[in-house]
């Protein structure tokens, strides 16, 4: 396998001993997959898009109002400049909103899960926005049955350590290059932090993965696929089975850099009272257990928040 495959989802119900084992191989290989055959529909992707496009086209001082100072950017935009990836000493260039999920104000979470506050100067901001996440959501959930299968847990074993999950929808903005030699690149070199992310509209081109091999290999999706990535959080659980894999977006070499770049992933995230330790099913005697400190998804968020300096 020397590309990230594309499979169709659709396989889960008409063939699905070979379409885990070859979602698992994949995960397993290059921690990320493409997917195909979602049934997301191309509308609510086109709108949503849309919308976001017209937030990043405001006045600076207006979307500067809709930022949420000392709450790490959970909600609302965040700014040009700010977030850095780990151990980098240069910004990433880019600027971002952060859509979360819409809890009853008396759960347990409710300190840890504000509600979202919304743009009012764009119409449709809120209905594309939250469908979106709903529908990556449920997309995402579709995912994690197929890699709890193949690591032979029950299919609903993700069920209720993420039915409450504090997930995040980011739609990103990386504006034209104008600077000749900037050391900074659109997004550094990063593992994300959460169970999986989905990615819509990775079509233009930047992002890379890195291969076992300690190549970067650039991903470009077919058609309406979306890349799914494993992170830091399902990596732990899992005892590494599934790797959480570097990527980066690099600066385009040619006319591209003086375009924006626009993409949403979505990170979904477990409970934030989800224990992190490895499964029993994913030590072995090859693969013995790596930690042996107890963590939380919360306190787990807190700590990456920290490195990549959102808090
Ligand atoms: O913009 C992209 O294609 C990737 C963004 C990403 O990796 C992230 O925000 O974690
Ligand atoms: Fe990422």
């Amino acid at each position: 396998m020397k590309n990230v495959p594309t499979l169709d989802i659709r396989r889960y119900d008409s063939d699905r001993a070979a379409f885990v084992a070859e979602l698992g191989a994949a995960y397993r290989e290059f921690g990320f997959c493409c997917i195909s055959g979602h049934g997301i529909p191309r509308e609510l992707i086109d709108g949503a898009y849309d919308t976001f496009q017209r937030f990043f086209a405001l006045p600076t001082e207006t979307k500067l109002s809709y930022r949420v100072p000392g709450t790490g950017g959970a909600r609302g935009y965040t700014p040009f400049k700010v977030e850095t990836a780990k151990d980098s000493k240069h910004a990433d260039l880019k600027e971002f909103w952060h859509i979360g999920r819409e809890i009853p104000r008396d759960s347990k979470f409710a300190e840890v899960m504000p509600p979202n506050i919304w743009p009012s100067e764009i119409a449709d901001f809120q209905p594309y926005g939250y469908g979106l996440f709903e529908a990556l959501d449920q997309l995402g959930s579709r995912v994690l049955r197929a890699l709890a299968l193949h690591i032979d847990l029950p299919e609903n074993f993700f069920e209720d350590k993420t039915d409450q999950g504090n997930s995040i929808l980011r739609p990103i903005h990386y504006p034209p290059i104008t600077e000749e030699n900037i050391p900074n690149v659109r997004a550094g070199a990063h593992e994300d932090i959460n169970f999986i992310t989905l990615l819509v509209g990775a079509s233009a081109e930047g992002l890379e993965v890195l291969t076992r091999d300690g190549e970067w290999l650039p991903i470009t999706t077919e058609g309406d696929a979306i890349v799914v990535n494993i992170g830091d959080m399902l990596q732990r659980l899992t005892n590494h089975v599934y790797p959480s894999t570097s990527h980066r977006v690099v600066n385009p070499q040619n006319d591209n850099a003086r375009k924006p770049r626009y993409s949403v992933p979505y990170f979904l995230h477990p409970n934030p009272d989800v224990v992190l330790d490895p499964l029993p099913q994913t030590i072995s005697a090859d693969n013995p257990s790596r930690y042996d400190t107890s963590i939380t998804s919360h306190e787990y968020l807190m700590q990456r928040l920290r490195e990549i300096k959102l808090i």
